[in-house]
């Protein structure tokens, strides 16, 4: 049995057609209590007799949230959440805005997120006759759950066996619902190919908010992408001396596995600067990937790893880092780094409270969003660095501003950029190179995003969410 709809009640296929007849009465009573408003029904879109279960009341509760970001710009004004019915669980939002827009969003997010997939969304506005199509709208029809053929081709032709069906939902509940990815026992060759693959695939991706890209130095008048390519190059030897400081070490006291990568992070920063000829590219970079590779190392020692083990591992290696490095500062010492600057103005602890908290943001915001995204590469990983850029405090940025202000700023433009679509839709790639130009004007950049995702990057290449 499938475990995904283990347990789930089966239903006739008159309660299937008395729920649509309900759930038309729900939708057209709430559109006339609210004319000017839009009324969002959402189901499961789940093939036979089983509707519900509750690994699926779970996926269903977890999408929803993913919808409401995806609408967020529009108020809401009432919503009713339905989850233990025996047809499937059901929601209505009622939302101000216009049918067009919330649509528009609605089948962004069924199309850019694997777990849309599963869902069925419908809108309603009173006295608006016509439903907009995904066509209209600029999108490829809905695509069938288990093959890349149209699904109203698959379901007219009964091209699939039902089994088939629930192992595709299964696939999808565990692409999205576990937060938690295993890592097996990779070889030093393998981390240090991650690592570099984190390095060189970030820069690769344009347009990225004032960052170095193959066509723009972005706000870097001291770099270009090969400055970032001479600097990966440089570092591959570190990341070879941190595997080794992971794999070979021993003992208890995993704050001194860090201090011995410290030391050779110092080297490596040495190394950059060389190859840079002064610049600062990965100066960040080298801190935070240096630290996961050690980890990864040190946790496959034995046998698989998983992140949330890398992250308690993280989190002892850097045990006293923060008091160590900022709440000690001298009051006098001069010069301060924008990190040390900005922990004596703003009590800001930037990447080191971040790497001391095992890179909170990399492991449960951009990793589970990444593989809930679809797509080619370089779409799902712009959308992963918007999605990241949302989620920090990037020093990088403060910096350049001038003010922690600017990260509510930064939250803005990343809801606007997946209001509309991301990198799916030519509207968001047009958002993006827009608010690049911003970026590039007002000499702003995302390094600290940067860096959250060529961690990111390191880790789905670890745990196959990027092949
Ligand atoms: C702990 C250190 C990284 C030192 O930190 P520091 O105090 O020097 O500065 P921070 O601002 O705290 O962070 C430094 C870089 O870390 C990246 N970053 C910022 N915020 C975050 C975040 N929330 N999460 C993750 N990473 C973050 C960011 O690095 C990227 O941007 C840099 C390129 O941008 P740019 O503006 O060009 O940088 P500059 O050259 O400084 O500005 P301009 O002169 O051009 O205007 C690049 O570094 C990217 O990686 C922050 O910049 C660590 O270095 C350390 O401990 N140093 C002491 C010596 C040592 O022990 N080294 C070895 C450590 S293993
Ligand atoms: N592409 C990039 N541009 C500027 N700073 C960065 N830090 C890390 N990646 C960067």
């Amino acid at each position: 049995m499938i475990r995904v709809i283990q347990d789930g009640p089966t239903i006739t296929l008159n309660q299937a057609l008395d729920n649509r007849e309900w759930r038309s009465h729900r939708q057209t009573q709430l559109a006339k209590r609210y004319p000017t408003a839009v009324v969002v029904s959402v189901k499961l879109n789940i093939p036979g007799p089983i509707k519900t279960s509750r690994p699926l009341q779970d996926l269903f509760r977890r999408g929803l949230g993913c919808l409401r970001q995806y609408v967020v710009d529009f108020p809401l004004i009432d919503d009713q959440i339905l989850l233990t019915r025996p047809t499937g669980p059901e929601a209505f939002l009622v939302l101000q805005g216009t049918l067009t827009a919330v649509k528009r969003q609605a089948i962004a997010f069924e199309s850019a997120t694997v777990m849309g997939r599963l869902f069925d969304i419908d809108t309603l506005q009173a006295g608006v006759a016509t439903q907009l199509s995904r066509q209209d709208l600029g999108y490829a029809p809905r695509q069938c759950l288990i093959c890349d053929q149209p699904a109203k081709v698959c379901i007219k032709t009964s091209a699939h066996q039902l089994q088939a069906g629930y192992q595709a939902i299964q696939a999808i509940y565990d692409a999205t619902m576990q937060d938690t990815m295993v890592i097996a026992q990779p070889t030093q060759a393998t981390v240090v190919q991650a690592a570099m693959a984190g390095l060189l695939y970030e820069v690769s991706l344009q347009p990225k908010p004032g960052l170095v890209d193959p066509i723009s130095p972005g706000a870097h008048d001291d770099m270009t992408v090969m400055t970032f390519i001479d600097s990966s190059l440089a570092l591959m030897g570190y990341f070879n001396t941190a595997f080794t400081i992971g794999r070979d070490f021993a003992g208890d006291d995993l704050t001194a596995m860090f201090q011995t990568l410290r030391v050779a992070g110092r080297e490596a920063e040495q190394a950059m600067f060389a190859a840079t000829h002064g610049v600062n590219t990965h100066k960040g970079a080298i801190f935070s990937l240096g630290i996961m590779v050690t980890a990864v190392a040190y946790a496959t020692r034995l046998t698989a790893t998983t992140t949330a083990q890398l992250q308690e591992i993280m989190t002892h290696m850097l045990t006293g880092l923060v008091a160590q490095d900022l709440t000690a500062l001298a009051t006098n010492q001069q010069p301060l780094t924008a990190g040390e600057q900005q922990y004596q103005q703003y009590r800001l602890t930037g990447v080191r409270g971040e790497a001391a908290a095992g890179f909170p943001v990399v492991l449960h915001t951009a990793l589970p969003f990444l593989q809930s995204t679809t797509g080619q590469t370089t779409q799902r990983l712009l959308d992963t660095l918007m999605q990241i850029a949302g989620a920090i405090e990037d020093t990088n940025l403060i910096k350049r501003a001038g003010t922690p202000a600017i990260t509510a700023e930064m939250q803005q433009w990343v809801r606007d950029y997946f209001a509309r679509g991301g990198s799916k839709t030519p509207a968001g790639l047009a958002y993006l190179t827009a608010l690049d130009d911003q970026f590039i004007a007002r000499h702003l950049s995302i390094g600290g995003a940067a860096d959250n995702l060529i961690l990111t990057i390191f880790l789905a290449k670890l745990g196959g969410v990027l092949v």
